[in-house]
């Protein structure tokens, strides 16, 4: 067992978190945000390619099945590949919240190995809003969706402006999506939150 930092523990002030009103219906599959995202883009051939889907509430579901490409020791997945799946499915949250969302901290438990082949079953959820700070947390199962715990996360997420990609991504690929009308819809269905 292990603790948490005090900076991942929500203020005074935090409140509830709200489901948008426009947020997908639980069940539905949220696609990719981007898709040359090394998490959930299907132009990744190395990539996660996780699949998160909307919860309840303010929750998603997700999974990772993980490859040959994703090994640390021989035939285990690599830490830092379980880290970014937990990261992807917490930043699948945006969706629900319709914002968006990077994360700040992420704190992440190894519970279990978990082999190549196996399939991660993912949840996250967000647990309390603060202005801009935005606290989840994540759980990755094995062996089924009710299977043990492998790999759990806290985590603070910051909300961001659009501009925060623009001014801070490389010119290229900022071009390259700001050209993609499927990724111009998709970045402003996060842009109209009231
Ligand atoms: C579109 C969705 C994509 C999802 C993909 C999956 C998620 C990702 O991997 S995102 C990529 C990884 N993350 C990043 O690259 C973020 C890099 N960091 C940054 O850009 C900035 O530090 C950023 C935006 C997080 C915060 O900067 P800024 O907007 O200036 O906010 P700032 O004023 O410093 O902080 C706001 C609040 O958050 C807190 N905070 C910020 N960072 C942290 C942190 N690391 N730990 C704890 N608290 C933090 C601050 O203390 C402050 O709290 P308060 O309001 O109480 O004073």
């Amino acid at each position: 067992m292990s603790g948490t930092s005090s900076t991942l523990h929500p203020p005074a002030d935090a409140v509830p978190p709200v489901r948008h009103p426009d947020a997908p219906a639980p069940g539905e599959p949220l696609g990719a945000h981007y898709d040359q995202c090394f998490g959930c883009g299907g132009g990744q051939p190395h990539g996660l390619h996780i699949e998160a889907r909307a919860g309840e509430g303010v929750s998603v579901t997700a999974a990772f099945t993980v490859r040959p490409v994703h090994q640390g020791a021989p035939g285990l997945a690599h830490g830092g590949v379980l880290a970014t799946a937990l990261d992807e499915t917490l930043g699948a949250l945006s969706w629900l919240l319709r914002t968006i969302a990077v994360t700040g901290r992420l704190e992440t438990d190894y519970v279990r190995p978990v082999p190549v082949g196996t399939t991660l079953h993912l949840e996250a959820e967000v647990t309390a809003v603060a202005g801009r700070k935005v606290y989840s947390t994540a759980t990755g199962r094995i062996g089924g969706p009710d299977g043990p715990v492998a790999v759990r996360a806290k985590a603070l997420f910051i909300e961001v402006k659009i501009d925060h990609f623009v001014d801070h991504g490389r010119e290229e690929e900022i071009q390259a999506a700001m050209d993609d009308p499927d990724q111009v819809r998709r970045a402003r269905a996060f842009e109209v939150n009231p």
